[in-house]
């Protein structure tokens, strides 16, 4: 190991005319990590991966793999694998053929091809599907096909974007669980665009977070879910997402609905907070800001409420449906590690004192 970042960018902007898809876009992924590139649809994640991958050159900025200025290396020249959300497999050929591809494109001799495509399509468990042509593959197995295709390469970077977005909801988690052991397995470093933050969370060893074309947050999905830097974070991670309600600040003292919260902003003027708590740490009971419950969604192995209260609306997180019914009238209170503060003017992340 050279101990340098696997990939960097430095001072990063993509301008097409006068829009600027990028802004100025700075990170670092480590050898090895599993980095997702999570945002918003027009964010600017594509447009970063396609920078990575050599298919767009930046208007300025530099792009470092390990160590080496890259950015005005060719695709073909970057030693990087691709799949796409459209797997672009060659219809007329096998899936033998069309995972021994990249290997015939680099001459490599027939004798070592025909071992290296059995190996990469028994990693991804269609070594039985190698003479069928892809039209005969279900999309998962279509996916894999473009996953060995990656594999033969031996690329020092996986790029992949929206892979599993072709895929029906079961079949995504189960290639979601695969990609995710595959990735350990090989341990190549791999980026991975996705505006589906479930699948970030649970795949990512890191991730960076794009708005509107630029990073507003890179951490660790824990992190970024426990300590959201910004009301733009806060809103967009989890699911259902943050309440977000005005709360009053007065000589320090926290009210939500005029009744006092259990966090203190001593050094903070009188005026407003932006207070968050996840729905799954609302506690409902005795104690708190009156709420009636307007509706309950039933999700099977937990429910999820709507809650009115004097100045505005809240959901809560039940483990189960029956816990409160429809028009019932309780109050909701948070523990002061559940709540989130957030300046209503910036939008930046307070900590209470
Ligand atoms: N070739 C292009 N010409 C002009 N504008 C472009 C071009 N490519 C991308 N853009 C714009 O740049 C912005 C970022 O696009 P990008 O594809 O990176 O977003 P994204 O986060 O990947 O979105 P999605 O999740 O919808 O794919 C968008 O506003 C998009 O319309």
């Amino acid at each position: 190991m050279s101990g340098n970042d696997a990939v960097r960018f430095d001072g990063v902007v993509k301008r097409h005319g006068a829009l600027a898809a990028l802004k100025g876009v700075n990170f670092s992924i480590q050898p090895g990590e599993f980095f997702a590139l999570l945002g918003p649809s027009g964010s600017g994640k594509s447009t970063t991966l396609r920078l990575m991958a050599g298919l767009d050159q930046p208007s300025e900025g530099r792009i470092l793999f390990d160590g080496a200025d890259v950015t005005a290396r060719e695709a073909q020249d970057r030693d990087v694998a691709m799949v796409f959300q459209s797997y672009a497999l060659y219809p007329h050929m096998t899936v033998g053929q069309n995972i021994a591809f990249p290997l015939e494109m680099a001459k490599v001799p027939k004798a070592q091809i025909v071992p290296q495509v059995a190996e990469a399509a028994r990693k991804v468990s269609i070594g039985h599907l190698l003479d069928r042509k892809p039209g005969q593959l279900s999309g998962g197995q279509q996916q894999r096909c473009a996953l060995a295709r990656a594999i033969v390469r031996k690329a020092n970077l996986f790029l992949l974007d929206e892979p599993l977005s072709n895929l029906d909801a079961k079949l995504r988690l189960e290639t979601r669980a695969e990609l995710k052991k595959l990735q350990r397995d090989l341990a190549v470093t791999t980026v991975y665009v996705t505006h589906d933050q479930e699948e970030a969370l649970t795949l990512a060893d890191r991730m960076a977070v794009f708005m509107d074309g630029e990073i507003v947050q890179i951490g660790t999905p824990a992190e970024v879910f426990a300590r959201p830097n910004s009301l733009q974070v806060a809103g967009f991670i989890g699911s259902p997402p943050m309440n977000l309600m005005r709360a009053a600040v007065r000589g320090g003292a926290v009210t939500l609905a005029g009744q006092p919260m259990p966090v203190k902003l001593p050094a903070r003027a009188d005026g407003e907070v932006i207070l968050g708590v996840r729905p799954s740490a609302v506690r409902l009971g005795r104690e708190g800001v009156p709420v009636t419950v307007e509706l309950v969604e039933n999700l099977g192995d937990s429910a999820i409420a709507e809650l009115a209260f004097a100045d505005g609306t809240a959901r809560a997180r039940l483990s189960d449906a029956a816990v409160v019914t429809e028009g019932q009238h309780l109050s909701m209170s948070f523990a002061a590690k559940d709540i989130h503060l957030f300046d209503p003017a910036t939008g930046a992340r307070v900590e209470p004192e």
